[in-house]
């Protein structure tokens, strides 16, 4: 299946889950698109078969600048091709920031709820706050997603 991941990253910890999540699902035999800064074209021409976003939150309750081009993008268009697909988000944030708590990673699942993206588990909240280890943490939920794409 061909998988496409979109990141969104300030200081580069979303990155490399997103990096990591990469290499998970292409090990379990997947085609997978991931480029920091891909373009709606980029997708488009992928052609993808399954979304997973991967974000943080920035300011008070944003997406980082890498990804506001890529977003609005995707909002002002809603390819038709993409409506169910399964998908899935990984947000990462930081409970100290409170009401704001991985609001980039709603942003996301709110579009992949305009796009008619079939959400296949529960967004992932990855907590800064909590935890210096984000790649390793997401592992269970990732295996479970790769699972949810075999299915
Ligand atoms: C200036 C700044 C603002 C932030 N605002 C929020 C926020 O509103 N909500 C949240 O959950 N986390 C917030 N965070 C925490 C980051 O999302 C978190 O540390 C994340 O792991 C950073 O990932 P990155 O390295 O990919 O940017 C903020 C961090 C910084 C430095």
């Amino acid at each position: 299946m061909k998988v496409a991941i979109i990141a969104g990253s300030v200081y580069g910890s979303a990155e490399e889950v997103a990096r990591h999540a990469q290499q998970l699902i292409k090990d379990a035999g997947h085609e997978v698109l991931f480029n920091p800064r891909a373009t709606l074209a980029d997708l488009q021409t992928f052609a993808p078969e399954a979304l997973l976003a991967v974000s943080s939150t920035t300011g008070m309750g944003e997406l980082p600048d890498n990804i506001q081009p890529l977003y609005h993008q995707i909002r002002d268009v809603l390819p038709a091709a993409w409506r169910g697909l399964p998908g899935g988000v990984i947000a990462l944030g930081d409970a100290s920031y409170g009401d704001t708590f991985c609001a980039g990673g709603e942003l996301m699942r709110e579009l992949f709820g305009e796009l008619g993206i079939r959400e296949v588990q529960e967004m992932l909240r990855l907590d800064a706050s909590e935890t210096v280890t984000p790649e390793s943490d997401a592992e269970p939920w990732l295996a479970e997603f790769i699972g949810q794409l075999n299915a």
